[in-house]
């Protein structure tokens, strides 16, 4: 058998000597182990290709630098030694490394009041780049909560004292009678509206730790009505009031958030962007801030 040295087309001269900012591949399947949990992810791995006269980069060598995820836990430290290896293996040809990977996190959370918990996912993308020499590290989450419209409860408070005038105008007052009222549908002749809403935090980091936890619990709290998971009434009358208690716009919950993330060590600076899928409308209500943090 004839020992046939394989064509190599990527080490071509390129036909149109010109640079390109990303080259490298989409939705690589791969695990990554983030807080002890081994999870599913999809990286998107590239390289800029700065020796415009060179044909193309080099595929296997990202591919191949990525087994280092599977092996030891997501940190910022560990991306820069991917990309740095993605740098390493295209000497002479890219300046700038990419590295994205896409996941969902799990955490158990407890219900309300029940000793009942259960799972929920947190869709997050990890985003790092050296650029210029200079390496950067952001996180993407997507955090869903309840927001209670404040107008609205207005308006129906509103109601629910009309109603009220209506039913004891001209009747002394009984504290029997007004509790049993309470309890009726007169009672809440009118609902204000919820919707189930969404907080995506882009969020630069500015520690050793990826933090996604700590960001996670930091945005639920801000916001006082994260989604649910195992729910039993005792769970959903806290629920209740717990919307209740925390009436938002979207604008007060962009403002809760940006407040909550400008105390976070973690945070370098932020884009964060609220959407309050209405129930009153067929469109959404949205709210963005941004912030970065001025070193003293
Ligand atoms: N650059 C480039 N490679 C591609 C593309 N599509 C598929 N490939 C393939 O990716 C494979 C891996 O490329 P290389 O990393 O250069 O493979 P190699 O030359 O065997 O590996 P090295 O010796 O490390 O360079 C090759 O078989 C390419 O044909 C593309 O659009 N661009």
């Amino acid at each position: 058998m004839n020992a046939l040295t394989l064509p190599d087309i990527a080490a071509q001269a390129s036909r149109q000597a010109l640079p390109l900012d990303w080259v490298g591949m989409c939705g690589i399947a791969l695990p990554i182990l983030i807080d002890d949990q081994r999870l599913a992810a999809t990286a998107d791995a590239g390289v800029s290709l700065d020796d415009g006269a060179a044909r193309g980069i080099h595929m296997s060598r990202l591919y191949l630098a990525l087994e280092m995820l599977d092996q030891q836990p997501l940190t910022p430290a560990l991306l820069r030694k991917v990309l740095q290896r993605f740098l390493d293996s295209h000497e002479g040809l890219s300046n700038n490394a990419y590295l994205r990977i896409h996941t969902g996190l799990l955490l158990k959370r407890p219900a309300l009041v029940s000793p009942l918990a259960g799972w929920k996912g947190y869709p997050v993308s990890i985003e790092a780049r050296v650029e210029n020499q200079m390496f950067h590290v952001e996180l993407n989450i997507e955090v869903t909560y309840s927001s209670t419209c404040p107008c609205s409860a207005a308006l129906a408070r509103q109601l629910i004292q009309q109603q009220f005038l209506e039913d004891f105008g001209n009747t002394p007052l009984q504290h029997a009678d007004v509790l049993t009222w309470l309890g009726s549908a007169n009672g809440i002749v009118a609902t204000p509206h919820s919707q189930r809403s969404s907080a995506q935090l882009r969020v630069q980091l500015r520690g050793e730790q990826l933090a996604l936890t700590e960001l996670i619990n930091t945005a639920e709290a801000a916001l006082g009505t994260a989604v649910q998971t195992a729910v039993k009434r005792a769970d959903e009358q806290a629920f209740a009031l717990a919307n209740g208690q925390n009436l938002m716009f979207c604008e007060d919950a962009a403002r809760r958030l940006n407040l909550a993330l400008k105390r976070s060590d973690a945070v370098q600076a932020f884009h964060l962007k609220v959407i309050h899928a209405e129930s009153l409308h067929a469109h959404d209500a949205v709210a963005e801030s941004r912030w970065t943090r001025h070193s003293a």
